[in-house]
């Protein structure tokens, strides 16, 4: 998979080299470019956004900046992903879907945004997803796209050490992970729960599913609205 990430703060994404992705770059299982904005400017100031129209605080950066940059950058395969508070949901859907691409170009808006063109003209050639991580807003896309990337990397084949992690994931059976725990067996006068102690894998399974529900009827009850009524059976029904 090629990464590549349009951004005025590129060393931002140092941390992409680190760690876990910098193995997946050694293992060339992704490749990844970090493109300077400005690069693509002609002017001595090299001046990326400009006042809004209709006035209103702040800045917008400007369209014909970021067309010429997104054209070099673009391919006809790419997802364009636009990380914005205004954006839809990144779901860990989304981060499998964004996993069988082959090329993803990310384009980090900072100021009061990008000029609402750039999206509507790239939408012309490659598909563009406006994507949000979270109600809150940041200074930049840049934190956004490295919390993208790293969710979508971990899905690739060979990223993860263990493979099997992904199937645990939260979200995966649509609800929360619940509690973890190691040795020792006591800590701080907290005991580890019985039944992980059992051996008995089917009361095991049981206990954790039980913990799951209870966690994300506490903390996400949206998650169980959205999940089909077959997705539980009947002991789970009688929690
Ligand atoms: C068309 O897209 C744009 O104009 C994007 O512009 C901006 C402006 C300011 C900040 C950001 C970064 O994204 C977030 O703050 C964000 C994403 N998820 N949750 C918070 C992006």
């Amino acid at each position: 998979m090629q990464i590549d990430v349009v951004t005025i703060f590129p060393e931002y994404l140092a941390p992409l080299r680190a760690a876990l992705l910098g193995k997946a770059i050694d293992k060339g299982l992704i490749s990844v470019g970090v493109h300077d904005l400005r690069d693509w400017t002609q002017d001595v100031h090299k001046a990326v956004d400009d006042s809004p129209y209709g006035g209103g605080p702040g800045m917008v950066m400007k369209p014909d900046i970021w067309g010429q940059a997104l054209d070099d950058v673009c391919t006809d395969s790419t997802r364009l992903i636009v990380p914005t508070p205004a954006g839809r949901p990144f779901t860990q859907a989304l981060a499998h879907e964004y996993a069988s691409e082959s090329h993803l170009v990310f384009a980090c808006g900072r100021y009061e945004g990008i000029d609402q063109r750039v999206v509507d003209d790239a939408a012309r050639r490659v598909r563009v997803d406006e994507v949000s991580i979270g109600d809150y807003v940041l200074v930049g896309g840049e934190v956004a796209v490295l919390a993208i990337v790293e969710a979508v990397a971990r899905l690739l084949p060979g990223v993860l050490g263990n493979p099997k992690s992904h199937a645990e994931d939260s979200f995966q059976d649509g609800l929360l992970e619940g509690p973890s725990y190691t040795r020792p067996e006591v800590w701080r006068e907290l005991a580890v729960p019985d039944v992980l102690r059992s051996g008995n894998h089917k009361l095991i399974n049981r206990w954790r599913r039980d913990q799951s529900l209870v966690r994300t009827f506490e903390r996400r009850p949206d998650l169980l609205e959205s999940l089909p009524a077959e997705a539980f059976d009947k002991h789970d029904r009688a929690l």
